[in-house]
């Protein structure tokens, strides 16, 4: 947010986020109380960078993607706080028909499922074609010919006869080509990808990533990931979000958060590498009721570090990790890497942790000291 400590040269409104997520609140409204899908969720999205956001199932990594151009079902769902601005303007303030117009326009959506982003009843070219009229002034035979245009980039072989051919006849994996393609149409800025390579065999998923770092540098777009899979993004992210319970835990930049995992949540989840996102195996447990979260840190009640300050209050604010390679340049910048965990709150440290921690054996450490972060040295 602040660019405190930046020269005027390069402070310029150019270098603001494409996309600024801030203070997002989605929440739906259920007969078993309300549901804080997203409760307060912050990030940034620089021009031409991918982000990936990661975290177990259900902690709300689609609703903050859908929530952006309010995907969402509404009712149940609404935005309960918050703002997502996209280029300056507010999308969570946006109207039905100006989403409309920002929707597959500037900002395109790839789904896990290509299947439910086709319609089954007509070619997978008149779609296509149909995407691109939406959103330019192009005749039709000028909208075919750079549908064909597309699918070929994408990677399908004939695009030409191929246009002409329905869904059901492409297989899986060209199938999400196909989506990719239709998400082009509307030349976005920003293309928001949630799991889409899940769905598919992995010699695909592998093609698939490649062609959206590929399109990606062709296109010059900023995307957002969505993925279960930390190996998606060590191969693809520039910067992470790390999600649970609605909350974001952690974000930064990849290495700095590969290499030095900052909260307790993110080591567990990196523990589990090679895995789906499914910390339970090496912590227990599972995520919190999202009708009825705990107060303090979230993920406290599974966190192996939780002293008794976890437990109350809200959520501990986004505190800077300091990275050793790091200069120390003031720590004013928001982009740089951030954990919400009282271990880094200022003016806390592992021995204030153990004086406070209930029942301490003495071995409490901070979680990101050699100690603690470590796969190995725990004494349990
Ligand atoms: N339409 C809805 N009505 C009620 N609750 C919903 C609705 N959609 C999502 N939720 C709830 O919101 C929470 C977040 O769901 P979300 O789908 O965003 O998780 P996710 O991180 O994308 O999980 P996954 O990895 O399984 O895709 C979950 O508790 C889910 O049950
Ligand atoms: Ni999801």
């Amino acid at each position: 947010m602040s660019h405190n400590g930046q020269s005027a040269a390069t402070a310029d409104a150019s270098e603001e986020p494409l996309l600024s997520v801030r203070g997002l609140q989605t929440y739906f409204d259920t007969d078993n109380g309300t549901v804080r899908a997203v409760d307060g969720v912050s990030f940034d999205v620089e021009r031409g960078e991918t982000v990936c956001v990661v975290g177990e199932s259900g902690s709300g990594k689609t609703v903050a993607c859908e929530s952006v151009t309010k995907l969402i079902d509404m009712p149940p769902g609404r935005i309960a706080g918050g703002e997502v601005l996209f280029d300056g303007e507010d999308l969570a303030q946006a109207s039905e028909k100006r989403l409309k117009q920002i929707r597959g326009g500037r900002i395109g959506h790839v789904f896990q499922n290509p299947q439910g982003a086709l319609n089954p009843v007509y070619t997978v070219g008149d779609q296509i074609v149909e995407a691109i009229r939406i959103h330019s002034d192009r005749s039709k035979s000028e909208a075919r010919d750079r549908a064909v245009e597309l699918l070929d980039r994408v990677g399908i072989p004939e695009a030409a006869s191929r246009a002409d051919e329905y869904p059901h006849e492409f297989s899986g994996g060209m199938k999400q080509r196909v989506v990719i393609a239709m998400a082009l149409a509307g030349d976005p800025d920003l293309l928001i990808a949630d799991e889409p390579t899940t769905a598919l065999d992995v010699t695909i998923q592998a093609q698939i990533l490649r062609l959206f770092e590929d399109l990606q540098e062709e296109f010059d777009m900023s995307i957002v990931f969505v993925t279960h899979d930390l190996g998606v993004v060590a191969q693809i992210a520039d910067r992470v979000v790390v999600m649970y319970s609605g909350k974001v835990m952690e974000r930064g930049d990849v290495f700095e958060l590969f290499e030095q995992a900052a909260h307790p949540y993110t080591q567990a989840l990196l523990r589990c590498l090679p895995g789906r996102g499914d910390v339970s195996e090496a912590i227990g447990g599972s995520l919190p009721d999202p009708t009825n979260p705990p107060s303090g840190c979230r993920f406290h009640p599974r966190c192996p570090h939780a002293v008794r300050d976890c437990q109350t209050g809200d959520q501990p604010p986004m505190a800077a990790v300091d990275d050793p390679e790091d200069e120390g340049d003031g720590d004013t910048d928001d982009r740089e890497h951030r954990a919400s965990c009282v271990y880094y709150r200022t003016g806390y440290n592992a021995d204030t942790v153990r004086q406070t921690a209930p029942g301490t054996t003495g071995e409490a450490s901070a979680p990101g000291s050699s100690t603690g972060a470590g796969t190995e040295g725990g004494d349990d």
